[in-house]
C-alpha cells in the first residue's frame, strides 16, 4: 500500500495496524525479542500478500493498463469542483488488476454471455469482464455520472472487446426497473455502486428474474475493510453491507460465499429451482419436467462428459465438424481417417481446445482396419459410447455407364464399411449395455438429387438407412440406439470442383432455405443423437436439408 493512502481492505488495515504496533514496540526496550519477531513475521505475511497476488496474476491487457493509469492520474477533485461529476469520486474505487482478473475468470467459468454491472466508474471491471465474453456477448454497465462514460469510451474503442459494452447513464435503480420491464435477463451481475442500495439492487434483480437460472451475482466490498464483522462500527456504508450480507446468507433462493480477496467479493448463486421449491413448498408439479431428469436441465442432458466417441472420415468436412461438436460437448474423440496426416491435424485442433483426441488411420472397408480402430480406442479409453460412422465416397456417372468397379468401390465404403463399423462397435456396446451409433446417410436416401447422376451413391445411402433401421430395432432392447443423419447438399470443397460447380445455382433453386448446408448446420444433430436426451429415438433418419426433399 503506497504511503499516505487510507487502508482500503481488511489486509491493508491489518498492515497499517501492525506497522503502528511495530513502531510502538521498536521504541520500547521492555518488548521481548520473540514478540518483535512475531510482529515482524505477521507484518511480512500481511504486507506481502497483495504484492504476491499481483505478481502471480496474469498481466492485464494494454487497454486495461491504460485505463488504470488514466484513472489513477486523473484529477477527480478538479473534475468535481468544475461540476462535471455530482460526487467526488475517489480513484481508489477502481476495480484493479487482481479483482479484474477474478471477474474475468468467473465470466469464463460461468460461460456468461450477458453481464450486468451496477456502478461502472471508469470501466476497469466492465472491460475485464467484456474480455472474457464471446464475440456476441454483451455487458450492460449502469453508471450515474455521465462524465465517466466519456472518460471510458475512448479506451473501450481501442479494445476489440469494447464494442460489447453498453453504458446506461442514470440512477441504477431506475435503469434496473426499465431493464426488468423490458424482460431483460443476465447470466452474471456485478454489484459495485452505492452501498446502501445494494440490498435494493439485489432484491430487484432476484424478484424480477433479471438473473437467469444458474446465474451468478458478484458483489464488491462485501468485507468493507473488515467493518462488517467488527464491533462498535458506526459507518453507515459498513452497516449497510453487514445487513446486506446477513440478508443474502438467509435468502433461500441463493447460496453465497465471500472470497476474502481485496475488500471481499461475494459470489452468490441462484440455487436450482427444485431446492428453492422444496424450501418454500410452492404448489407446483414437482416431477422430472420441473426438476429435470436426474436433476439435469435439458442442456445439461445434452452434455457428453466422460463419453468416448469415434468419428470416421473425420479428417475433413462433415466428419471434422462432428468430431469438434462431440468434443465440445465433453467427449473424448478418436479421429479416424484413411489419411493419417488429416486425422493428426484434427486431433491437434481438438487438443488446442482442451479436448482429448486420438488419431487413427483406417480404411473402413477393411474389417481388420475396423477391428484395429475399435481395439485402439478400447485400449486407450476402455469403452466406446458413441460411434459416428461417417466416412463415405461419392462418384458420378450416368447409370448406363456406371462400371462395376464404381459400384463396388462405393458400396464397399458407404455400405459395407458402415456395416463393419456398426458391427464392431455394436459388439462392444452390447456388452456395455449402452451405446449410440450415428451413421451418416444422405438426403439421396429419400429423393433422387438431380441433375447429377450418382446411382451407386444414392442406392448405397438408401442401404445405410435400412441398415440403421434394422440395427436400431434389433439392438434397442439391449441399450444400443442406432440412428442416422441425412444431410442435404453440403458446402464442402468437393462441390466446388469443376464438374459440380456449375450445378450450384440449380441446386439453390431447389432448396427452400435458399442456401447450401454448412457443416456446422449438422453439429447439433450429432450431439443430440449421441446424448441421453435422445435415448427413446432409434432407427431414425434425421434429415437436415433446408427443406429440399419437400419440394
Ligand atoms: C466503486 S465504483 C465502481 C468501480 C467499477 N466497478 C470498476 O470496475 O472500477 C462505484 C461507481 O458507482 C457509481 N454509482 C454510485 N451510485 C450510483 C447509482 N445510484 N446509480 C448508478 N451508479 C452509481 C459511482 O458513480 C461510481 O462510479
Amino acid at each position: 500500500m503506497p504511503n499516505g493512502r487510507v487502508p482500503d481492505t481488511p489486509v491493508e488495515v491489518l498492515v497499517d495496524l501492525l506497522k503502528k504496533a511495530k513502531d510502538i514496540a521498536t521504541g520500547n526496550v521492555s518488548i521481548p525479542t520473540e514478540l518483535m519477531d512475531h510482529l515482524q513475521r505477521a507484518l511480512d505475511i500481511a504486507s506481502g500478500l497483495d504484492d504476491y497476488l499481483e505478481k502471480m496474476t496474469t498481466p492485464e491487457s494494454d487497454p486495461l493498463s491504460e485505463l488504470y493509469k488514466k484513472t489513477i492520474t486523473h484529477d477527480w477533485a478538479s473534475v468535481h469542483k468544475e461540476g462535471k461529476t455530482q460526487f467526488l469520486l475517489p480513484k481508489e474505487c477502481i476495480t484493479g488488476h487482481v479483482e479484474g482478473q477474478t471477474l474475468k475468470t468467473l465470466v469464463h467459468m460461468s460461460q456468461a454471455r450477458r453481464i450486468l454491472e451496477i456502478g461502472m466508474f471508469t470501466g476497469y471491471g466492465a472491460l475485464s469482464m467484456a474480455e472474457a465474453l464471446p464475440d456476441d456477448g454483451c455487458l450492460v454497465a449502469l453508471e450515474l455520472e455521465a462524465y465517466l462514460k466519456e472518460f471510458a469510451q475512448p479506451i473501450f474503442d481501442k479494445s476489440p472487446h469494447g464494442k460489447k459494452i453498453i453504458v446506461k447513464i442514470g440512477s441504477a435503480l431506475d435503469t434496473l426497473k426499465e431493464l426488468a420491464k423490458a424482460g431483460e435477463q443476465f447470466d452474471m451481475v456485478f454489484i459495485d455502486a452505492d452501498k446502501p442500495n445494494y440490498i435494493n439492487y439485489y432484491r430487484l434483480i432476484l424478484d424480477n428474474n433479471l438473473l437467469r437460472l444458474r446465474g451468478v451475482i458478484c458483489v464488491d466490498n462485501s468485507l468493507f475493510k473488515a467493518k462488517v464483522y467488527l464491533k462498535n462500527v458506526t459507518d453507515h456504508n459498513a452497516l449497510a453491507l453487514r445487513d446486506f450480507n446477513d440478508f443474502v446468507a438467509q435468502d433461500p433462493r441463493v447460496e453465497q460465499v465471500i472470497l476474502p480477496l481485496r475488500d471481499g467479493i461475494s459470489v452468490v448463486r441462484r440455487v436450482p429451482v427444485a431446492v428453492e421449491c422444496s424450501r418454500i413448498k410452492a404448489n407446483i408439479t414437482d416431477d422430472d419436467v420441473f426438476r429435470g431428469v436426474k436433476g439435469r436441465s435439458i442442456l445439461e442432458r445434452m452434455r457428453l462428459d466422460g463419453r468416448v466417441a469415434y468419428v470416421t472420415g473425420a479428417g475433413q468436412g462433415i466428419g471434422r465438424a462432428f468430431a469438434h461438436a462431440l468434443g465440445e460437448a465433453g467427449a473424448n474423440v478418436a479421429v479416424v481417417d484413411i489419411d493419417p496426416i488429416k486425422a493428426d491435424t484434427v486431433v491437434k485442433e481438438l487438443n488446442l481446445k482442451g479436448i482429448n483426441g486420438l488419431a487413427i488411420k483406417a480404411d473402413i472397408s477393411k474389417s481388420e482396419d475396423v477391428q484395429r480402430m475399435i481395439d485402439s480406442i478400447m485400449s486407450k479409453w476402455g469403452a466406446v459410447h458413441i460411434a459416428c460412422n461417417n466416412a463415405g465416397i461419392n462418384m458420378n456417372s450416368a447409370s448406363e455407364d456406371t462400371t462395376l468397379d464404381e459400384w463396388d468401390k462405393t458400396f464397399s465404403v458407404n455400405l459395407r464399411g458402415t456395416f463393419l463399423c456398426c458391427q464392431a462397435a455394436g459388439r462392444v456396446m452390447l456388452k456395455q449395455g449402452y451405446g449410440k451409433i450415428i451413421n451418416t446417410a444422405s438426403m439421396a436416401s429419400l429423393i433422387v438429387p438431380h441433375p447429377q447422376k450418382q446411382l451407386s451413391y444414392n442406392t448405397s445411402k438408401a442401404g445405410v438407412v435400412k441398415l440403421t433401421q434394422t440395427l436400431g430395432t434389433e439392438w434397442i432392447d439391449r441399450g444400443v440406439r442406432v440412428n442416422c443423419i441425412s444431410p442435404g447438399i453440403v458446402d464442402t470443397p468437393l462441390i466446388h470442383s469443376e464438374s459440380l460447380e456449375p450445378l450450384v445455382q440449380r441446386w439453390l433453386s431447389d432448396i427452400p432455405a435458399g442456401r447450401l448446408a454448412q457443416v456446422t448446420d449438422l453439429q447439433a444433430a450429432v450431439v443430440y443423437l449421441a446424448c441421453d436426451a435422445s435415448d427413446y429415438m432409434t432407427g431414425h433418419n434425421l434429415v437436415i436439408e433446408g427443406g429440399q426433399s419437400l419440394w
